[in-house]
C-alpha cells in the first residue's frame, strides 16, 4: 500500500473529515477496459515554455459515476482529497503529468525564498512545524536546479555539471511558510563505498524521521531510460509510506538518432512503476531550462501542502 498525500492527521482520521476514504485505503481497481478516459493516457505533450499555455487541458465530458472510466480514473491519475474519480474532468488534470487539481489548491504563488541552513544530520535539521517538500534523486538529475527554476532565482541552490555538488541537506524557507529541501543525490557511481553507505543511513533517517514532511519529489531524468536505482529508490519509499511525486527532469533534451525522446522513457518507466504499485503516484514533466511544468508543479504543492495543513 502507498500513501500518495500526508495529512497532518492520520489517514483514518481524516476518512470520518472528508466525504470518502481516502485513495490509500480505497481497493485498487481492476485495469479494466479503457474508457473515454483513456485519451488521458495519450503520450505526455511537451510544452516549449510554461508560460504561455494554459494551466489547464481542454473540457470532455464528464464520465458519470461508477463507471468503468471512474475506476480507470482512479487507478492512472491522482485525485486529491475532496474530490471523488467520477467528479473528474479532463480540464482538471494538469498538463504534462497525471495530476488532478482538486479544491485545496490555490496560493501557489513564490513572493520570497530565503536560506536558512545546512545540516549534515538529519537531526541539525530546523526544528519546526512548517511543511516541507524534499527533493531526491540521482546526482546531477537537476534536484538544485528546479529549486532555482521554482523560487526563479539563479543561484539560491548551487548547481554543478559535475555529480555531487550538494553534500548537506540544505533548507530554504519559502514565503516564510514553507521549505524546500536540498539534498545530495545517490548513485554517484565515483563516490566511495564508504561515502555511499553515508548518504544511504543519512538520507533514509531523514524520510523516516521528518514528521513534517509533505512530499518527496523523486526527480527522475527524462533524457536516459529508466534506471534501477530510481525505481529501487521509489520502491523504497512506497515501502516506508513516504508520499511521492514523481518530477522528470530535463524534458527539453530531445536527442538525435536512435535514443528514446523523454516521453518514451517516462512512459517505459511509468510501465515499471504500476508494476509495484496500485495506483499511479502523481506525476509531472518538467525542464529547468525551459520553465516547464512550474506552474503546474506548484500548484500541486500548494494542494498537498493546504490539505496537510487543513
Ligand atoms: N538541459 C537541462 N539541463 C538541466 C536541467 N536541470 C538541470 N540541468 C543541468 O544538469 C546539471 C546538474 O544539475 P544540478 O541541479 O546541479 O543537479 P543535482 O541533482 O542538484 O546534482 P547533485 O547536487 O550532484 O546531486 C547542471 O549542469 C544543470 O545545468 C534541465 O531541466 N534541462
Ligand atoms: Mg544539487
Amino acid at each position: 500500500m502507498t500513501l500518495l498525500f500526508r495529512p497532518r492527521l492520520s489517514s483514518l482520521q481524516l476518512a470520518g473529515l472528508l466525504h470518502s476514504p481516502p485513495p490509500s485505503l480505497c481497493s485498487a481497481a481492476p485495469f479494466g477496459r479503457l474508457s473515454p478516459k483513456s485519451q488521458i493516457l495519450k503520450p505526455p505533450i511537451l510544452h516549449s515554455s510554461s508560460s504561455n499555455h494554459a494551466l489547464f487541458a481542454t473540457r470532455t465530458s464528464n464520465p458519470g459515476p461508477t463507471s468503468d472510466s471512474a475506476r480507470f480514473v482512479r487507478k492512472v491519475l491522482f485525485v486529491p482529497p475532496g474530490l471523488e474519480p467520477e467528479e473528474v474532468t479532463d480540464d482538471m488534470v494538469l498538463p504534462g503529468s497525471n495530476i488532478v487539481i482538486g479544491p485545496y489548491a490555490g496560493d501557489a504563488k513564490i513572493k520570497e525564498v530565503q536560506f536558512v541552513k545546512s545540516s549534515n544530520r538529519p537531526k541539525d535539521c530546523p526544528r519546526d512545524d512548517r511543511p516541507e517538500f524534499a527533493m531526491l534523486g540521482r546526482s546531477n538529475v537537476g534536484k538544485s536546479s528546479l529549486i532555482n527554476a521554482l523560487v526563479r532565482k539563479k543561484e539560491v541552490a548551487l548547481t554543478s555539471k559535475k555529480p555531487g555538488k550538494t553534500q548537506l541537506i540544505n533548507h530554504f524557507l519559502v514565503n516564510g511558510s514553507w521549505y524546500l529541501v536540498d539534498l545530495p543525490g545517490y548513485g554517484f557511481a565515483n563516490a566511495s563505498e564508504a561515502v555511499r553507505m553515508d548518504w544511504s543511513s543519512f538520507t533514509k533517517g531523514y524520510f523516516l524521521n521528518r514528521e513534517t514532511l509533505v512530499s518527496v519529489l523523486l526527480l527522475v531524468d527524462a533524457s536516459v531510460p529508466p534506471q534501477k536505482i530510481d525505481l529501487d529508490c521509489a520502491n523504497w519509499l512506497g515501502r516506508n509510506n513516504i508520499p511521492m511525486t514523481f518530477v522528470f527532469t530535463k524534458c527539453d533534451k530531445m536527442k538525435g538518432g536512435k535514443t528514446k525522446r523523454p516521453d518514451e522513457n517516462i512512459r517505459d518507466l511509468l510501465e515499471l512503476i504500476r508494476e509495484n504499485f496500485p495506483q499511479h503516484p502523481p506525476w509531472i514533466m518538467s525542464s529547468s531550462v525551459t520553465g516547464l511544468g512550474r506552474d503546474e508543479l506548484l500548484l500541486h504543492m500548494s494542494q498537498l501542502r493546504n490539505y496537510w495543513d487543513s
